[in-house]
């Protein structure tokens, strides 16, 4: 699939996306996971964030690949887990088509699944999400971004 896809961005700055982990994480806490499985390498960024704020110490992962850039492509697992995800807090930063989602629910078929954002394709496949994005929008994530400086509008104008 191609990014003709999208056509908007949606962008989060580290500040939003600190902000909107601790949001989420408000309705986990009550919750005791085992451990939390991050699903590389999205996941791993906000599996940090939120294994601080609910104590957890154990942390495994699920390494997947399916997009270069915006293109989709086949899925190629790296690595997957020896158990069924019972007890265990699945995390990652986003759910698009869900192909990721839906491979790595048949590994883990009983782990609570969260995601930070979630696109109207693949929100039935996770247990929680914060917040929810248009199918049509790239996430732009801050760890894809630098601080560049941006010319005055009068120059731009000039030109
Ligand atoms: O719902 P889907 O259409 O499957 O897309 C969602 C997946 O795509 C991104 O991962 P990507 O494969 O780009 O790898 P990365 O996490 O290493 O950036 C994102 O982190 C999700 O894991
Ligand atoms: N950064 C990023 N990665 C994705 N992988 C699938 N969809 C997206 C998206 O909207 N943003
Ligand atoms: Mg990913």
């Amino acid at each position: 699939m191609s990014s003709e896809r999208y056509h908007q961005h949606f962008t989060i700055s580290w500040d939003q996306l600190h902000r909107d982990v601790r949001q989420l994480c408000h309705q986990l806490v009550e919750r005791d996971f085992k451990g939390i499985v991050a699903i590389t390498r999205g996941g791993l960024i906000p599996a940090a964030l939120i294994a601080r704020e609910l104590n957890i110490r154990l942390i495994d992962t699920v390494c997947i690949k399916s997009y270069d850039h915006m293109d989709q492509g086949g899925l190629d697992i790296m690595k997957g887990v020896d158990h069924d995800g019972d007890g265990w807090l699945l995390v990652d930063d986003l759910v698009d088509t869900g192909k990721t989602a839906r491979a790595v629910r048949e590994m883990l078929p009983k782990a609570h699944f969260v995601t930070m954002y979630a696109k109207p394709e693949g929100r039935p496949l996770v247990d929680q999400y914060l917040t929810e994005v248009a199918q049509q929008c790239w996430i732009q994530f801050p760890w894809d971004m630098g601080i560049a400086y941006v010319e005055p509008l009068a120059d731009q104008l000039k030109k």
